[in-house]
C-alpha cells in the first residue's frame, strides 16, 4: 500500500482570469503532520475544494492513499477527513447525535458507530460531552467535536482547514498538541492550513503556498534556518507577503 495519505501533482485552478493554484504538487505521508502554510489568498481554501471534490480539478492528478480522485473516488473520499472552516455539526443536536449522523453518511453499522463515537470522544477529551447539545459547548469544544466527527470513519487523511479560526491562544494550542498526538494514535496523514507561524512545530513538515504557487516545502526547521520561521517565510513570499501576514 502507498505511503503517501495524499499525493497532488501538477494540480493547476482558475477563477476567470485569476489563476488560484499553479502547478501545485505536494505529498502528505501516513502518519506525519503537514503544515500549509499561506497567507489569505495563497490558495489553501481552493486546494481543499479541489480534494474534497467540490471542485473539479482539470489538470494534475489528486490521489488519497493512492485512489486517484478522478478515475477511483469512492475509496479516496471514504478515506478522507475533513474540518472545513465553516461549521459543520448541527447546534441543535447532541454531540452523539452529529457523530451518528456522520457515521450513518459513511455506511457505518448503528453498534459499531455507538462505541466508535466514544472512542473518538475520549480522544479529544469530549467523553462528558457526549449527549449535550452542540449548542451549549465552548468555541474550542465544539472545534474538538468538529474533529471527533471527521474521525468517525478512520480517514487516513485528515484535512484541517484553518482549525483554530476564532480560539483564543490557549484553545488553539490545545487543538493543535491534540491533533499532533492523533496523528501518532492513529496513524492518519494529517494537512493543517494555516496561517499562523506558531501554530508550526519544528519537526512539523512544511508546504509554503503563496499566490497559488509551492514556494518551499520541508521540514519547519530547515526552512527557518537561523533566522526562524516567520522571517524565512517572508523571504520566500517577498513583499506582499510582508504586507498580508498576520503572524
Ligand atoms: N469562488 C471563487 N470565485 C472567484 N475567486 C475565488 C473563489 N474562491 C477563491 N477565489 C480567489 O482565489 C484565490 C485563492 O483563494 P483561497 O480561498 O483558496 O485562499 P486561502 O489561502 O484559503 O485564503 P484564506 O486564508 O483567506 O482562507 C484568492 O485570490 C481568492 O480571491
Amino acid at each position: 500500500m502507498t505511503e503517501n495519505a495524499l499525493t497532488v501533482g501538477g494540480v493547476s485552478h482558475s477563477f476567470g482570469a485569476l489563476r488560484a493554484l499553479d502547478d501545485v504538487s505536494l505529498t502528505v505521508p501516513r502518519g506525519r503532520f503537514v503544515a500549509l502554510l499561506g497567507v489569505n489568498g495563497a490558495g489553501k481554501t481552493t486546494l481543499f475544494s479541489l480534494i474534497t471534490r467540490l471542485y473539479n480539478s482539470r489538470s494534475g492528478h489528486i490521489a488519497v492513499l493512492g485512489h486517484d480522485l478522478r478515475t477511483d473516488p469512492g475509496p479516496a473520499l471514504a478515506a478522507l477527513g475533513v474540518v472545513f472552516q465553516s461549521r459543520a455539526l448541527d447546534a441543535d443536536l447532541t454531540v452523539a447525535q452529529n457523530l451518528g449522523y456522520h457515521a450513518a453518511l459513511h455506511g457505518m453499522a448503528r453498534g459499531a458507530a455507538r462505541s466508535r463515537a466514544r472512542e473518538v470522544l475520549a480522544a479529544v477529551g469530549l467523553s462528558e460531552k457526549h449527549d449535550a447539545r452542540v449548542a451549549t459547548l465552548s468555541g474550542g469544544q465544539t472545534r474538538r467535536a468538529e474533529i471527533a466527527r471527521a474521525l468517525m470513519h478512520r480517514p487516513a487523511l485528515l484535512l484541517l482547514d484553518e482549525a483554530t479560526a476564532g480560539l483564543d491562544v490557549r484553545a488553539r494550542a490545545e487543538v493543535g498538541r491534540l491533533v499532533r498526538d492523533l496523528v501518532a494514535r492513529e496513524g492518519m496523514g494529517v494537512l493543517w492550513a494555516t496561517h499562523i507561524f506558531e501554530e508550526i512545530e519544528p519537526e512539523d513538515r512544511v508546504v509554503v503556498l503563496h499566490r497559488g504557487r509551492v514556494r518551499a516545502e520541508a521540514s519547519a526547521a530547515e526552512i527557518a534556518g537561523d533566522k526562524g520561521l516567520a522571517p524565512a517565510f517572508l523571504d520566500l513570499t517577498g513583499a506582499a507577503g510582508e504586507a498580508e501576514a498576520r503572524a
